[in-house]
């Protein structure tokens, strides 16, 4: 397939070491530019880095601003080989017509297991015990020990993850009971709680799996923490901006909780040589990790396919489905035309400004697609044309007030 920008010219960044599925993608696709990153970039260096890339790459750590993205003049796409997009600044990206693709399921068995495995621990008080043996103690006591089954699990944000957790969790016989802003579909015998509060007060394990959004950031503080039943336990692997971890420090030492995992926090090194600093340092009823829910082998080579399949879909086909910041459009295949690609601002008169230019042109559309969303109309036309004629158009396409982007595929 060739595209009005040959495809031995389009740069790839890959940041933060994603998988080699990803880069194998590329490479079977035709991209030959690829410059890989084992971890995430100085905002200086990304700044520079990003000034000459055509598609972006990144997992969780790298902070794609406003900043930053005003340096992209040449992007055309981003790729976050994870599920959150939080590190991205979406309405930029948009607004510069650049669409984000994400991995919305491949590491969610990975965050569900660890969970699962952490209940267990922290119901256990396998935390403390395995800190008192590293000191030489023996801490062989039934005390504070309990069984998963017949335990209530609480889950906060009944999404992909949580409802995962939710089954796991139901076949080793606990009872589980969820909290969503939205109406879910209960997996198994689950309950939706009557309200976050109905929740905190009956769970004996509770588990947090929203996105990071406004209504989220430090949505569990003293006051919920307080509301949970003294020797629950709590878990965290959604974001560290959800819990207030000053709040979770003081109940740990308090023991009001009987102990905490926690995956993610507020603040989080840039890189594994970067100390990490936190109030739960030290305590030994918490179970620290670093930001590895979704790191198992598997999750990653899966997420480097899925992403990078998705990032060449877009650069080969124009293809957006799934996209979580852009008008979404899903094309088929244009063996006998020529296809260009239009993204604009969603104002008046862009449209007809299109129309215009084809009938002026006498141009024959094959087909034609539009989505737009309040910010963005991206419109997708199969033309029976040679190339110089589409080259032509693209140019001519170019100069509609408000154009964003234009390509032609052809
Ligand atoms: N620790 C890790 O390595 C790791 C790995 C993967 C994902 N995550 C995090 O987990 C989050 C959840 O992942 P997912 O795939 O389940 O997402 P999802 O979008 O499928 O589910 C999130 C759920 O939270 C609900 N929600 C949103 N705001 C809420 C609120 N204020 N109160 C209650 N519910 C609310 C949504 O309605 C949705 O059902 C991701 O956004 C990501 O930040 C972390
Ligand atoms: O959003 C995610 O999928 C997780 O936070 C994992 O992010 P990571 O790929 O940076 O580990």
């Amino acid at each position: 397939m060739k595209t009005s920008f040959p495809k031995q010219d389009i740069r790839v960044l890959l940041l933060e070491g994603v998988s080699q599925t990803a880069v194998d993608v590329f490479q079977r696709a035709g991209y030959s530019q690829i410059e890989y990153h084992k971890k995430s970039l100085p905002e200086n260096e990304l700044k520079e880095r990003i000034a000459e890339a055509h598609i972006v790459g990144l997992r969780s750590r790298t902070q794609l601003t406003a900043d930053v993205l005003e340096h992209a003049r040449r992007l055309i796409a981003v790729g976050c080989f994870c599920i959150g997009t939080n590190q991205v600044d979406l309405g930029t990206a948009e607004r510069l017509g650049v669409p984000v693709f994400n991995a919305p399921y491949s590491n969610t068995r990975s965050v569900a297991e660890l969970v699962i495995a952490e209940a267990i621990m922290l119901l256990r008080g396998i935390p403390q015990k395995s800190m008192q043996c590293h000191r030489g103690g023996w801490a062989k006591s039934a005390n504070g020990s309990y069984e998963a089954r017949d335990k209530v699990l609480g889950i906060i944000g009944y999404g992909h993850i949580g409802t995962q957790v939710g089954v796991l969790a139901e076949s080793m016989g606990m009872h589980v009971i969820f909290h969503d802003v939205e109406t879910k579909l209960s997996m198994g015998n689950a309950r939706a709680a009557a309200s976050l509060q109905d929740l905190l007060q009956r769970s004996d394990v509770v588990t947090l799996h929203v996105p990071e959004t406004p209504s989220t950031k430090m949505m569990f503080g003293a006051r919920e923490i307080a509301a949970m039943r003294k020797g629950a336990v709590l878990i965290n692997a959604s974001r560290g901006s959800v819990v207030d971890i000053e709040a979770l420090a003081e109940a740990l030492r308090s023991e009001h909780l009987a102990g905490a995992a926690v995956d993610v926090f507020p603040t989080e090194p840039k890189s594994n040589d970067d100390p990490f600093v936190s109030p739960l340092v030290g305590l030994d009823n918490a179970i620290l990790t670093p930001h590895i829910g979704g790191s198992t082998l598997e999750a990653q080579d899966n997420i480097g396919i899925e992403v990078a399949s998705k990032l060449v879909r877009y650069s080969d086909n124009g293809s957006t489905l799934s996209a979580v910041n852009f008008p979404e459009v899903s094309l088929p295949e244009h063996p006998k035309s020529r296809r260009l690609l239009h993204i604009h601002k969603n104002v008046p008169g862009v449209l007809s400004r299109i129309n215009e230019l084809f009938s002026a042109g006498n141009i024959n559309i094959d087909a034609q697609f539009l989505q737009t969303d309040a910010e963005v109309g991206y419109v997708v036309i199969d033309v029976s044309a040679g190339e110089d004629q589409a080259d032509e158009l693209k140019a001519k396409l170019a100069t509609i007030p408000g154009t964003l982007r234009s390509r032609v595929l052809y």
